[in-house]
């Protein structure tokens, strides 16, 4: 049974406003509780309004280390990086950006060495926050022949590598993504959606659980932490 919350919002502003407040109290909790705090943020253009109100938050941004929760695998200056779009905001807040992809065509490599760079941190995150694409993929979880690598690596993994099939059109390239283990070993999820198409799609997706043909919905069905939902039209 999936335990959801959803939080509606008149405009995007207002979604930002609540969203940033919220993070910026586990990010604070998780300090005075283990003076640091690891955070997995989602790529994507939804969360960006409520990146840039967070780093204009005073948090103690120096002891926060990011990571995204997918990548796609292109250079790490490249556009399409989720990398380099949460390190040109964050960064420069003071945090600390782990990239865990870079142009590679080999994906299974990819994935190995996103795997042993999330190896390396100090884990649960205290924060895993998901998108989700029209398409109900989220992270880099896309339904499709690679969807049942990254739903049911072993515990221990933290990372594989993906090729989507068909590649999506807003970013066609593969990618790595966070294990749905690893996704859903966080100490607090949320997810952010934009629209009354993603809103529809995603409670059909909660309502179908185990049976969803959608990665959101295969994901979620698994968590045993309640989620808060954050939606703005
Ligand atoms: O490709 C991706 O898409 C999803 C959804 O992005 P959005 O712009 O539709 O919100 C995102 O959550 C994921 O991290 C990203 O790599």
């Amino acid at each position: 049974m999936i335990e959801a919350e959803w939080w509606e919002y008149d405009s995007v502003e207002e979604m930002a406003d609540a969203v940033s407040g919220d993070v910026g109290f586990i990010i604070e909790s998780a300090i005075d509780a283990r003076d640091a705090s690891l955070l997995a943020l989602p790529g994507g253009k939804t969360p960006l309004p409520i990146f840039d109100k967070m780093i204009k938050a005073k948090l103690p941004w120096k002891k926060v280390t990011i990571v995204p929760t997918d990548e796609r695998l292109v250079a790490v200056d490249h556009e399409l990086s989720n990398a380099r779009m949460l390190a040109q905001r964050f960064m420069r807040a003071g945090a600390r950006v782990i990239p865990i992809g870079g142009e590679n065509d080999d994906v299974d490599a990819a994935g190995n060495i996103a795997d042993a760079r999330l190896q390396d941190l100090p884990w649960p995150p205290d924060l895993v926050w998901l998108g989700m694409g029209a398409d109900g993929h989220t992270a880099s979880i896309f339904a499709g022949p690679d969807m049942q690598k990254a739903l049911d690596a072993p515990n221990a993994r933290r990372a594989v590598g993906v090729r989507p099939d068909p590649l999506p059109a807003e970013a066609p390239v593969p990618r790595v993504t966070l294990t749905r283990a690893a996704l859903l070993s966080a100490r607090t999820l949320i997810i952010t959606i934009q629209g009354a198409e993603k809103k529809e799609l995603l409670e059909q997706a909660i309502a179908d659980g185990q049976s969803s043909r959608l990665p959101i919905g295969r994901l979620l069905a698994e968590a045993e932490q309640p989620i808060d939902i954050h939606w703005a039209p």
